[in-house]
């Protein structure tokens, strides 16, 4: 693809292992897999029986193809949404999935060889830590079940809506694959989940660096790299290979919580009242309920602080604790015997964590920020979107960034923003769109909601130049433009 002015997105390398390969999965199995970052000949560290396959090492057929899996007989699902039977999933680079059955299945795997693969057996489903998070499913669909109830039934003028679950744990707990799996399976089951995504660096359904909310009312993406929580499940000006999702997205600009506690509290808030809301006013997301991520968490007084807030606002009624009882323990205690909003207890379970979760290494995580700036610009393998590039005036834009030297404190929320001065400095950053008027006070911009994304592509200080890179045409000085502080330009969308 070439934008004029912006050159070439490097083209996929050629020269990969290649070989078609039966995987079959006995009930509660899973196959799990990573797609390799780079093109290249791979290896599998595959060890078991089932993958053991000379021949796939040797057949060196060139393939610009990522691993593609075919579901040949049974049923099986990447985390709660299911595969169609005979259809190739083409899993694009520095994708970590997993597909499991729970009644038996046969996959085909094709395409590159995976940067590595194995089979998780288990000698009964018992065995699997996934049978806890089905039997919670179960348990949020008797909720839902009285919830549907009490709002026929009338009665009382506002009854509480379906469950709201809110899920912690320590870092790479597979926290994001429980809320992705319970989404997953209450839209199979006919349900609307509402789902926030409080964890700055995953940036649900937009950029990292952003917080937010949507109802999943529809089918996720299975060839999603974020399992259909990624920037393409957001509308775009391309087509989409499944009903996008509207989000509610607010931009925090930075990596982890602690960096300005008070503005994540802030926007914590904002989201928590968007959800309120939306539970209210629509029936069938009222009716299913909240699903609701959040940052990974210790035992720190900070950290539980955290989550009680973000319980409160959320009006959480169940919380699940992945892989931690110390934090499980200490947010029940923290809790005691307060109700919900909506007057009811509070339930606290706790999770295995699975030994399939791969913790989230430096490189990884640049790799897939950037995949994500990458593919909110320019699409993907199935869909290419052209971004328009236009040439601003400084003086044109109106561009907000946070003071240095000013964090937010408890007593006096967050801080507002200043007028950046517009240099060099500022190229390859991503600004966000903000939904307000360039004459509105700056607490009013930073807190409020994203329309979308731009990209500095090049500054040119003495002509007092821009160009800059956007989704859609359109004039760009009507509204304010924030530069925050994360993701760091990693990347230079020029190619
Ligand atoms: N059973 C599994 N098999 C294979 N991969 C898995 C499994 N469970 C999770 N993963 C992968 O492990 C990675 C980390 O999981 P996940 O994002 O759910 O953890 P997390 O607790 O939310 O992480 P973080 O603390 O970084 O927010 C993801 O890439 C996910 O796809």
């Amino acid at each position: 693809m070439s934008i004029p002015g912006l050159g070439q997105i490097a083209p996929p390398q050629p020269t990969t292992a290649s070989a078609t390969r039966t995987i079959t999965l006995r009930p509660f199995w899973e196959y799990r897999f990573e797609v390799s970052r780079r093109s290249g000949p791979t290896t599998s560290s595959a060890t078991a029986s089932s993958l053991a396959n000379p021949a796939a090492s040797t057949s060196a057929a060139a393939s610009t193809n990522a691993t593609t899996i075919r579901l040949t007989t049974g049923k099986a699902e990447r985390d709660g949404t299911e595969l169609a039977l005979n259809h190739t999933y083409a899993f694009p680079r520095g994708t970590r999935a997993r597909i499991l059955t729970y009644t038996g299945a046969t996959l085909e795997v094709a395409g590159e060889l995976p940067a590595s693969e194995r089979v998780a057996e288990y000698a009964r489903p018992e065995d699997s830590p996934e049978v806890q998070v089905l039997n919670l499913h179960f348990a949020l669909q008797e909720q839902r079940k009285k919830a549907r109830e009490r709002r026929s039934a009338g009665g009382r003028p506002d009854p509480p809506p379906g469950p709201r679950v809110l899920i912690c744990g320590g870092p790479d707990a597979g926290k994001t694959t429980v809320a992705r799996t319970l989404t997953g399976l209450a839209t199979r089951a006919g349900g609307q989940p509402l789902v926030a995504s409080l964890d700055p660096r995953d940036g649900m359904l937009a950029l990292p660096g952003t917080v937010g909310a949507a109802v999943f009312g529809t089918v996720m993406d299975v060839e999603d790299p974020a399992g259909g929580f990624g920037v393409r499940g957001t509308p775009s000006s391309g087509p989409s290979a499944v009903p996008v999702k509207l989000p509610n997205v607010y931009y925090f600009g930075r990596e982890r919580v602690e960096e300005d506690v008070p503005f994540w509290r802030t926007l914590a808030g904002r989201l928590g009242g968007v959800a309120r809301a939306k539970l209210a006013a629509d029936s069938a997301v009222g009716e299913t309920g909240l699903v609701v991520d959040t940052p990974p968490a210790s035992v720190a007084k900070g950290d539980v602080e955290m989550l009680r807030h973000a319980m409160t606002e959320f009006a959480a009624n169940i919380v699940v604790v992945v892989g931690s009882p110390d934090v499980h323990a200490a947010l029940q205690r923290a809790w005691g015997s307060n109700k919900t909003l909506y007057g009811e207890p509070v339930t606290f379970l706790h999770l295995d964590k699975s030994d399939g979760v791969v913790p989230r290494d430096y490189e990884f995580a640049k790799f897939t920020r950037e995949a994500a700036i990458k593919e909110y610009f320019f699409g993907d393998a199935k869909r290419t979107l052209s971004p328009f590039t236009q040439s601003v005036g400084f003086d044109d834009l109106a561009i907000f960034k946070t003071p240095d030297d000013a964090q937010g404190d408890y007593d006096n929320g967050p801080a507002g923003l200043e007028r950046a001065e517009i240099s060099a400095e500022m190229s390859h950053w991503t600004l966000a769109v903000m939904n307000a008027a360039v004459s509105d006070p700056p607490e009013t911009i930073r807190q409020a909601p994203v329309m979308g994304f731009v990209a500095v592509a090049d500054v040119d200080e003495d002509r007092r130049r821009l160009k800059v890179l956007s989704p859609v045409s359109g004039r760009l000085g009507n509204r304010p433009l924030v530069w925050a502080r994360w993701p760091e330009p990693y990347i230079n969308l020029l190619g």
